[in-house]
């Protein structure tokens, strides 16, 4: 969906494509939810491997800026890239991405009865082509508690299957939404982007992205 740029009378310059660097269905769907339809869905395949003692704020802030830049290095068009992290940290310790059930179990049973942080970094970064366009960067912390988790609970969640591929092993759009007892910052940015950050910045961008 790109949105013509508002040029002086006589002017003509291409509108600069939207990219969403990523390949999360839910990115796609919560930009929707604000009426934006990406016009390219590309990932970017980056080295997500934390570096000695980077704190959970500082990780999820470079992962995004190097999602949105390694994509924007590679658009050839006029084009804006969003990208986003989402980082679950106790503490200073980042939790992993969960990719199979015992990496989920050992989250929840870590997050279970107590409160933790979510970190989402949002990040825009005009292409090489799109001269007008300004790269920023907005990090997003929300505060989240589990109540406390049975075993038998935390075997229904983990049958459930929603932690496949998420950030701490659960989803709060999905199953774990029932033992969330509390819940302080943004909703959209634990789910994986912070839709009020992410139309600010897009607001802030030259062209009419957003209302
Ligand atoms: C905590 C939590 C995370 N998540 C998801 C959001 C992210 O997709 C994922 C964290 O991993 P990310 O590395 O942020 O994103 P990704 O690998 O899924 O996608 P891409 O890098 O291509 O954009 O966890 C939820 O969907 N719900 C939640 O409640």
């Amino acid at each position: 969906m790109s949105t013509p740029t508002q040029e002086a009378p006589g002017t003509l310059e291409q509108a600069p494509l939207l990219v969403l660097a990523s390949a999360s269905a839910r990115r796609i769907d919560l930009l929707r939810q604000i009426g934006l339809t990406p016009d390219r869905i590309l990932p970017a395949d980056i080295d997500e491997t934390p570096k000695r003692n980077e704190t959970p704020r500082l990780y999820a802030q470079r992962m995004a800026a190097t999602k949105a830049n390694t994509v924007a290095l590679n658009t050839v068009e006029p084009a804006l890239i969003v990208a986003a992290d989402t980082v679950v940290a106790l503490g200073r310790r980042i939790l992993p991405k969960a990719e199979d059930r015992e990496t989920a179990r050992t989250c929840l049973t870590a997050l279970s009865g107590r409160r933790h942080t979510v970190l989402t970094a949002v990040a825009v970064a005009p292409s090489p082509a799109w001269t007008k366009g300004r790269p920023a960067a907005r990090l997003v912390e929300t505060a989240v508690a589990f109540s406390r988790l049975t075993e038998q609970q935390i075997t229904a969640l983990l049958d459930a299957g929603d932690w496949d591929g998420k950030a701490g092993g659960y989803a709060l759009q999905g199953h774990a939404a029932a033992f969330i007892r509390f819940l302080s910052g943004s909703a959209s940015a634990v789910i994986g982007l912070p839709l009020f950050e992410t139309a600010q910045l897009l607001r802030g961008q030259p062209g009419r992205w957003l209302a």
